[in-house]
């Protein structure tokens, strides 16, 4: 059964230690509140982390959808205690809601990341590079679907102008109401290998699964519908596969993940900027009033898109902003960790006077 659910031979190498340890391995592939979803060899169990894998792991060490993990089935009890999780081959992060310094892995171990942007008026640039980035800074293959092309007049036009900001990466044009491109979307996910699809509410990602996965997931929508606090989440297997071997894995939290930061992505995306400025005569060229700015000429003869530029200066301010208060942060807590420890220095040093 793990089979199906991407288990490769150099997973089965990861695992060795863990098959001497006597663990079995499972794929996460539902998160639900109460335990987790794992398919394994013996079916799908309801699992739990161990305490010391709570302990030891930190943030980044609980498992997600989409994780590789150690567990122990314990069958008397219905519930498997998940002992170690496997390393990922990919992450999609986000930053914490409540603090900044935290990273938090929303989902582990995705292969390909289709991001979706639909060809009606609502067609925003600046959101996709966003999108993408967080695309490239996964670890996972990026591929720009562009849906509903049935609503507009100049698909092909709209495309082109895609490709050209898409940092090199396939771009493919869809109608889910027409049938077009869904077999080109297919080619890209391999049997065993997993997808995600981000994009903004409304661009066609849940059609588009439908459409994949062949059966009917019309319920799904239905209780969205209703339900304002999607709670159809919970009752569904996030990691699904699909008819031709794929996976594809769908969880609200990894939907609208471009949204966050996404420095390295950033590099990736906006390659011609980063290769323009490496022309800058000065190394620490701040393309400002600086002699022998590449990037200046670049805007001045029209090279560069004076909007793209400013969408990579945003990005750039946002990312740096974040990363300052992560480490105003992270300062302040090595400050007070001090604080304490010179606190209890001092007790120590009185008690041994006293003594
Ligand atoms: N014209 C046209 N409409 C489409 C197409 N695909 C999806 N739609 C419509 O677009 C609307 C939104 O589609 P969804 O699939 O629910 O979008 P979504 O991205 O899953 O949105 P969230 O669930 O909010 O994340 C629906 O009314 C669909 O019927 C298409 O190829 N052409
Ligand atoms: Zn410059």
């Amino acid at each position: 059964m793990i089979d199906h659910y991407g288990w490769s031979d150099a997973l089965a190498r990861d695992f060795e230690p863990h098959a001497r340890a006597g663990y079995r391995p499972g794929r996460v592939i539902v998160q639900r509140r109460s335990a987790f979803g794992v398919a394994t060899d013996q079916g799908e169990l309801r699992a739990k982390p161990s305490g010391r894998l709570l302990h030891e792991a930190g943030e980044g060490g609980v498992p997600v959808v989409g994780d590789w993990v150690a567990l122990v089935p314990n069958p008397s009890e219905g519930l498997a205690t998940i002992h170690a999780v496997l390393p990922r081959r990919t992450a999609f992060v986000r930053r914490a809601a409540d603090s900044v310094q935290t990273l938090q892995v929303i989902a582990a171990n995705i292969d390909v990341a289709f991001v979706v942007t639909s060809m009606n008026a609502d067609f925003n640039a600046r959101r996709l590079e966003r999108y993408l980035a967080a695309a490239w800074q996964s670890g996972a293959r990026p591929v720009v679907l562009l849906t509903k092309s049935d609503l507009s007049d100049a698909p092909q036009a709209l495309a082109d102008q895609v490709m050209a900001l898409a940092g090199g990466c396939p771009v493919i044009v869809v109608s889910a109401r027409q049938g077009v491109g869904l077999d080109a979307v297919r080619a890209h996910i391999a049997p065993g290998e997993t997808c995600v699809l981000i994009g903004s509410s409304g661009v066609g990602k849940s059609t588009l699964v439908n459409h994949l996965s062949g059966e009917d997931r019309m319920a799904t929508q239905a209780i969205r519908e209703n339900d304002a606090r999607g709670r159809h989440t919970t009752s569904h297997r996030q990691l699904f596969r699909l008819p031709d071997g794929g996976l594809i894995l769908d969880t609200p939290g990894i939907r609208e993940v471009g949204l966050i930061d996404a420095e390295e992505g950033l590099g990736v995306v906006f390659d011609d900027i980063e290769r323009l400025a490496e022309a800058c005569r000065f190394r620490d060229c701040g393309h400002a009033n600086e002699p022998g700015c590449a990037v200046r000429g670049a805007l001045e003869n029209g090279a560069l898109d004076p909007e793209r530029w400013a969408s990579f200066q945003k990005l750039g301010q946002e990312l740096a902003a974040v990363e300052d208060k992560a480490e105003r942060i992270a300062r302040e807590a090595e400050r007070r960790r001090q604080l304490s420890l010179q606190k209890a220095y001092r007790t120590t040093k009185k008690d041994l006077r006293g003594a």
